[in-house]
């Protein structure tokens, strides 16, 4: 029987605007949206009949509620699959963090099942199955630097960012996304961020004006109900983060750094205080062609 492995990245937000409620319950939103190279991994059995999920991390649903088991499902579904697959879910991606560890495992599913399975997708197919499966999805599956609309699935490639070393925070704090935008006041946003200014920054590779420019609407919100975030947000600018803040709608916190070593020496001080605490990079390979399938 067949098997592969796929790697699946986070993401974090560069910027996060949200322009308006939808009669469908979304939010239109605008962000600009960078993956990163902390990953998880998935392994795929081929197998009879049947999906089944498991995961190293107990705390995980391994039944329908999976994104995993979702996305394939759908595809059963969809194209008439009477072939079963097994998932194994190697997880690192801290989950309900808002660095979409659900959402690159939905997005990996649906690349390794369309090879798995002979369905033979093209790229634009792939990203409407992926906007089906969750909002993030969709960029999930096209990775590298992208300015996201819609409810998050419309899709317009920008330069690669450049190379920074990334610190990532996770407190012990669980934020529900659906919580997180039942709290945005639409008319009420205090400050919105200058996507024009983050891209144009972005395409002149300038790492000062791309710090200046990070901005997410749910801090305000987010940092309300966990004043803590805000002491991270200090902390990492005091270890020397040229900007910071936090990702999607809570509550990972993360700072962009010039050098590895101030990156690595601002992980071990964290590290006393959180256990959650990841030095990343920046991973611009971007294109749903980029995946890389291994047999395993
Ligand atoms: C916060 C972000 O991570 C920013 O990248 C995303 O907007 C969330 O994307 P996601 O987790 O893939 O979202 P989904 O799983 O599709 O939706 C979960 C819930 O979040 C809310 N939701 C999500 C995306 C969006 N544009 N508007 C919303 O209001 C809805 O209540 C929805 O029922
Ligand atoms: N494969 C999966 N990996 C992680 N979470 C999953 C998975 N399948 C289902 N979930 C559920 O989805 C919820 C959100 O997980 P996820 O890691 O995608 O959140 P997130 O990082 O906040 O994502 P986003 O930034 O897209 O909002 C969790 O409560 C978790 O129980």
């Amino acid at each position: 029987m067949k098997k592969i492995s796929i790697d699946t990245r986070a993401k974090i937000n560069l910027t996060l605007d949200i322009l308006g409620k939808r009669l469908d319950g979304y939010h239109n939103v605008s962000m600009v949206m960078q993956s990163i190279s902390l990953s998880d991994t998935l392994h795929f059995k081929l197998t009879d009949k049947d999906i089944k999920i498991s995961c190293n991390n107990c705390y995980l649903p391994t039944d329908e509620k999976n994104i995993v088991y979702r996305a394939a499902q759908l595809l059963r579904e969809k194209y008439n699959i009477s072939q079963g697959v097994e998932v194994h879910i190697e997880k690192r991606i801290p989950f309900a963090a808002g660095l979409a560890g659900g959402s690159s495992n939905g997005a990996g599913t649906l690349i390794a099942l369309n090879s798995l399975w002979d369905l033979h997708l093209g790229n634009e197919k792939l990203l409407k199955l992926g906007s089906k499966v969750g909002a993030d999805v969709p960029f999930c599956m096209m990775g590298g630097t992208a300015l996201a609309e819609g409810i998050g699935e419309k899709l317009t490639v920008i330069n690669d960012l450049p190379e920074f070393d990334i610190v990532l925070v996770k407190p012990n704090i669980q934020i529900s996304t659906p919580w997180a935008y039942s709290l945005i006041d639409v008319q009420n946003i205090k400050a919105h961020p200058d996507n024009t200014a983050m891209i144009e920054a972005i395409k002149i590779g300038n790492k000062e004006e791309i710090a200046l420019n990070l901005g997410n609407v749910f801090e305000d919100v987010v940092f309300d109900k966990y004043p803590e975030l805000m002491h991270i947000k200090e902390s990492l600018k005091k270890l020397g983060a040229l900007g910071v803040l936090m990702s999607g709608s809570g509550p990972t916190l993360y700072g962009l750094f010039t050098n590895e070593l101030s990156a690595q020496s601002a992980k071990e001080v964290l590290l006393r205080d959180y256990e959650e605490v990841f030095a990343v990079r920046s991973y611009n390979e971007g294109g749903i062609e980029s995946w890389d399938l291994k047999m395993d």
